[in-house]
């Protein structure tokens, strides 16, 4: 399904069509009156806006909402937003731009869907944008661009979205005056929430970054939500960690879900309650989905199976965990699920939630509050990653073998998707070896387009001298 995005272009080709965003900003100043002051009085006027400006400017150093520390960034580095990125050019507004977000949300047909996918220059974000986009969905992104990892991958993600006709909102879930307007401009029916932040490992490194987006970010998503008008039906990202140290495999929707052993675990937990409470409340229909370790074509640079194939190519190190022993469970693994089968998944949940029941912000009936798991059921050790990534790499790793740390990883992970499959006829297709061809055929041609076109020589040459020694070659003839 989504192969579309699996074989585009490099960094290099992605900057050569990046499009011209327009920006505008959505201050708007009221109209000044100009009248003739006395000279005193403009003297008074100037002392005061001094006074005026400089108690502001203390109040935005001081403020800590307004100045948090950046991730990776050390202590005495500049202030700045955590949310965008660097470079981001977040701005918004004018009827141009509310113009663009029309004409990217508009529904190409029947009955179809107009969707607000947030996190749409994330992974799973961009695979599921372009998938209803494909079919005729009305698709707005919105995304920070932050640097949690490289921007340029959001961005070149974002490019492609634009040709399809998505267009990428650069903004903030926290921007509640933004997501107003967004509901506002668009009659959203639903909402694919996908903007997180994600990495079991790195909640060690910024844990404030995890409440800020997973816990304040939803809120603040799920407060425009029920204010909109019509309420939209809110499918969002759970995750595979709120299984925790439940240790009854495989993970089934009614086991416990109340040790988690990450930070990240325990806000996407915090989630799935938010969420209850929101459709308890003011009737918002509400999906979580429990992703299983998602890889696959413009995937996640910080997940392992991404940063093994970069290093192993790269001649470096990799560390692989094996068990810290004392679990009942030996070798590492996990329940690895193709980009394709999770898209299937979300465009199924999509078209199976019904309808919010609340409207001016009031509960009008009961509405439906769902959780599936979507994973591949067939878990494989890490180990065996990194031995098929020798094979399609046609390099050997150097293995540095070491008991996993208590830095938030569980040791095993297995989805059963029995509800997700009866419900919303979800049946994970891609064994791991077959992904990973995908990802890798995807990674050299983005990041090493010479290494990608020798081994497509090297394929072919091979192929050609397979059908000689067949006889089935027409050349033979
Ligand atoms: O299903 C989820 O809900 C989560 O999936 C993903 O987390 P994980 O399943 O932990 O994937 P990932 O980090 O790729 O580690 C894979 C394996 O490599 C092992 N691992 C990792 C690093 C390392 O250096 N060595 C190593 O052996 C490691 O111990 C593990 O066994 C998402 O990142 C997360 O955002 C969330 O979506």
């Amino acid at each position: 399904m989504a192969p579309q995005l699996t074989g585009a272009p490099g960094p290099a080709a992605v900057a050569a069509v990046k499009p011209q965003f327009h920006h505008y900003h959505h201050h708007r100043l009221p109209p000044r009156h100009h009248h003739p002051a006395p000279a005193s009085l403009l003297s008074k006027l100037a002392f005061w806006s001094v006074c005026s400006l400089s108690l502001l400017l203390a109040f935005l150093l001081l403020s800590p909402s307004s100045a948090p520390v950046a991730p990776h960034a050390a202590p005495e580095s500049p202030r700045r937003s955590l949310h965008a990125s660097p470079s981001s050019t977040a701005s918004w507004g004018g009827a141009a731009w509310e113009k663009k977000v029309r004409a990217s949300a508009r529904v190409r047909r029947p009955r179809g869907h107009s969707v607000l996918v947030t996190g749409a220059a994330g992974f799973v974000g961009c695979h599921a944008a372009a998938a209803l986009r494909r079919r005729g969905d009305g698709v707005l992104g919105l995304d920070n661009f932050n640097d949690y990892y490289d921007t340029a991958l959001k961005r070149g993600r974002a490019t492609l979205l634009a040709r399809s006709g998505v267009y990428v909102v650069d903004g903030d879930i926290g921007d509640a005056e933004l997501l107003a307007k967004l509901f506002d401009v668009v009659p959203f029916t639903h909402v694919l929430h996908l903007a997180a932040q994600a990495g079991v490992r790195h909640a060690l490194v910024d844990p404030m970054s995890y409440v800020r987006a997973n816990v304040a970010g939803l809120v603040g998503l799920l407060e425009a939500a029920r204010s909109a008008n019509p309420q939209p039906a809110i499918v969002w990202a759970s995750s595979s960690s709120v299984y925790g140290l439940n240790s009854h495999v495989p993970f089934s929707e009614h086991d416990r879900t109340d040790r988690p052993a990450s930070l990240y675990a325990a806000t996407k937990k915090a989630g799935e309650e938010i969420a209850h409470v929101y459709n308890h409340i003011y009737g918002l229909s509400l999906t979580a989905l429990r992703f299983f370790t998602v890889y696959g074509p413009w995937g996640r640079p910080d997940m392992a199976y991404f940063f093994f194939t970069r290093d192993i190519l790269a001649g470096r190190p990799i560390t692989v965990y094996e068990s810290a022993g004392g679990s009942h469970q030996t070798t590492i693994s996990r329940d690895f699920t193709y980009i394709d089968d999770i898209v299937k998944g979300c465009v199924a949940a999509l078209d199976t939630a019904g309808r919010s029941t609340g409207s001016g912000g009031k509960k009008r009936g009961p509405a439906p509050f769902r959780t599936y798991n979507l994973g591949n059921t067939s878990p494989v050790p890490v180990t065996q990653l990194v031995d098929l990534l020798e094979k399609l790499l046609k390099v050997k790793a150097v293995r540095k073998v070491v008991k996993m740390p208590r830095n938030g990883d569980v040791p095993y992970t297995h989805a059963n998707v029995s509800l997700a499959q009866r419900e919303l006829g979800y049946r994970p297709s891609t064994d791991l070896q077959t992904g990973l061809k995908k990802f890798v055929r995807w990674y050299l041609e983005y990041y090493h387009p010479e290494l990608a076109e020798k081994q497509k020589q090297h394929a072919g040459s091979n192929g050609k001298r397979s059908r000689g020694r067949n006889g089935s070659s027409s050349s033979a003839r």
